[in-house]
């Protein structure tokens, strides 16, 4: 019976992040890289940045999980990102990717498929990008948006957290993804990982927006969010439903 995931089990997934910080490379598009290094810094991780070609093999050698996202794509960076893609398989470090705007050009789209061929753990879009993929359950396909969805082969689950100022502050989406790659990191079990990764964000975001005016000041508080939340804000406002009916 494959586990499902739950408030309890991300609770202690976030306090082994924090206390192992673990490493996470991230291919990141340069419009969100330093909000992206931040959500995972807070949340526990550690993060590396860097798209040399030259340095990408060591990067991703030194790094627990890898996030290979799309948003800003050309000729040198799909280079890196096979470079990078080939270390973590050798490796056996999960990767996640995000096809960031992988609906606006065949040619990313093309990009993006040849990349799940490759075998990342977790595609993580949203809807319009999710759509253009193939309902396989492996890797673990994960829809956000107001209710994020997420699947592999046997499980289907709901998590309903998150605010709706997420989706007026560019970058929440990736900045998901380096906080799953940090789960990924210390728990083995994909979709709980992730899952669990969503819960922290989304209770943070649900907390922030409590102090928040607006998108702007909300940025700012959901960072502050999620370097302070804690099992008992999980425990509380967790909402992850099973999806499999
Ligand atoms: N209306 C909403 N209510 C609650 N949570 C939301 C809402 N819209 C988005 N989210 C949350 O925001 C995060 C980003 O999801 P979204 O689908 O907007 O990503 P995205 O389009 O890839 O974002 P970006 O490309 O700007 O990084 C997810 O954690 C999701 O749960
Ligand atoms: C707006 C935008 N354009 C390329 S990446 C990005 C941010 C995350 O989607
Ligand atoms: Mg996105």
């Amino acid at each position: 019976m494959l586990e499902l995931p739950s408030s309890s089990r991300a609770a202690t997934l976030l306090a082994q992040v924090r206390e192992r910080r673990p490493r996470v490379h991230c291919l990141m598009n340069t419009v969100v890289q330093k909000f992206t290094a931040d959500g995972i810094t807070v949340v526990g991780g550690i993060p590396s940045m860097t798209s040399s070609i030259e340095e990408i093999e060591s990067f991703v050698a030194k790094a627990d999980a890898l996030v290979v996202n799309l948003g800003t794509l050309d000729r040198a960076r799909r280079e890196v990102i096979r470079l990078a893609v080939d270390v973590a398989n050798a490796a056996g470090k999960p990767w996640v990717l995000d096809p960031v705007h992988c609906d606006y050009s065949p040619s990313r789209l093309a990009f993006a498929n040849e990349l799940v061929a490759l075998g990342p753990a977790i595609v993580r879009g949203n809807t319009a990008e999710m759509s253009l993929f193939e309902e396989t359950g492996s890797p673990v396909r994960i829809c956000t948006g107001p209710v994020d969805r997420l699947a592999d082969d046997g499980r289907s689950v709901r998590i309903a957290n998150g605010h709706r100022w997420m989706a007026a502050v560019t970058g929440t989406g990736c900045l998901t993804g380096g906080v799953i790659a940090a789960f990924m990191a210390v728990e083995p079990d994909t979709l709980v990982a992730a899952a669990s990764a969503l819960v922290v964000t989304g209770v943070s975001a649900e907390l922030a927006a409590r102090e928040a005016k607006g998108p702007g000041s909300f940025g700012v508080a959901f960072l502050d969010a999620l370097s302070e939340v804690g099992a008992g804000d999980l425990l509380q406002h967790a909402r992850i439903e099973d999806d499999q009916n």
